[in-house]
């Protein structure tokens, strides 16, 4: 399985992350990837290519093109209003406010295209964003080419980026973008699997009044975990989309035997559906000692994951998401891979 890769994520890695009131080391560092491209090797992966420019095409179609203006312009825009920090979140549009239209102020318009305080920019995270969703589009062309599989080490994340929102460390939304590549290719009708343990809701926003992209997340209950405020059971897709998004929310203390039974009736929905390929939003913070998540997984669960994901048969496009607990992330990652390559 070939690996996509750049090294420009580095050019994101804010000094700090609001958490608890505090302002601590960001959990989504640029080590994470270290630890999974020592395991790739390891493992014996072939070494990581790196991918050209993004195709911005894709991109542009998928994501708002106010909020792509803003996510390329708002470094400048902050430091020339005189702040001295990183760009933070402080002002939302919250209930029965003017939700829809945009500030002109640039601390305004952060708040109002953020969905959290906790993903902080900086210079660099535009130019880092756009490397990893090239890395996510170098891997779709791969498996559109005839791979079975390809793996999009992605950083920073997309799964939490809606068409006009950032938060929960992601700006362009890699999945998405691919899926919707797989579309433009040709395939009626495409999945995408979201094993993160945060629910993807900017995936699920994207797609929600879409009949052609199948959604289906295992996650946190949204009454306990990030992004909180969706991923219920109730949300299905509406209009052209209803039945073509489904949720597994499951409670705190999960473990892997209830886990791999979403997995399975997630897997059975998307080959009911027809999907012809899939994007597998890749993120391993399920794992039992993830700082930020709650669910019980051990390693050698993400390759039995990996396994089941494998027996569904489809060409499959992984796209690196969330796992936090640094030590494990590669050989959770990695395990998922090899899973799916025995499978
Ligand atoms: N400060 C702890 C709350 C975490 N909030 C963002 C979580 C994003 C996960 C991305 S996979
Ligand atoms: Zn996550």
């Amino acid at each position: 399985m070939q690996v996509f890769f750049s090294e420009e994520h580095r050019r994101h890695f804010p000094q700090a992350e609001l958490n608890g009131g505090e302002f601590v080391t960001p959990f989504e560092r640029p080590s994470r990837v270290e630890y999974v491209l020592a395991r790739l090797n390891e493992r014996g992966f072939a070494p990581p290519v790196a991918p050209g420019a993004p195709d911005m095409a894709v991109v542009r179609g998928l994501h708002d093109a106010g909020y792509l203006e803003f996510l390329e312009a708002a470094w400048d825009e902050w430091k020339a209003e005189g702040f001295a920090g990183e760009i933070i979140a402080a002002s939302f549009p919250a209930r029965r406010m003017q939700i829809a239209r945009p500030p002109r102020n640039i601390d305004g318009k952060v708040g109002y295209y953020a969905l959290a305080s906790e993903t902080a920019m900086t210079g660099g995270t535009w130019t880092a964003a756009l490397s990893s969703v090239a890395s996510a589009q170098a891997a779709q062309r791969a498996v559109a080419s005839g791979a079975r599989a390809a793996f999009g080490l992605c950083r920073p994340p997309g799964h939490h980026a809606a068409s006009d929102m950032y938060g929960g460390y992601c700006f362009i939304n890699n999945a998405a973008v691919v899926a919707q590549m797989f579309r433009n290719d040709g395939a009626d009708r495409v999945a995408v699997l979201d094993i993160d343990f945060h629910h993807g809701n900017g995936t699920q926003d994207i797609f929600f009044d879409r009949g052609d992209v199948f959604f289906a997340s295992l996650h946190g209950a949204p009454e306990d975990a990030f992004p909180y405020f969706l991923g219920y059971a109730d949300e299905v897709g509406i209009g052209a989309g209803e039945g073509a998004t489904v949720n597994y929310p499951m409670l705190p203390g999960t473990g892997y035997a209830a886990w791999a039974e979403a997995l399975d009736a997630a897997l059975a929905r998307i080959k009911a559906w027809g999907a012809e390929t899939l994007v597998v939003s890749l993120g391993v913070d399920a794992y039992k000692d993830d700082p930020i998540s709650f669910f019980k997984l051990d390693s050698p669960d993400f390759i039995d994951a990996g396994r089941r994901i494998g027996r569904l048969g489809l060409p499959t496009v992984f796209c690196m998401e969330g796992g936090y607990a640094i030590e494990a992330v590669g050989i959770n990652t990695v395990n998922v891979l090899e899973g799916f390559n025995d499978a």
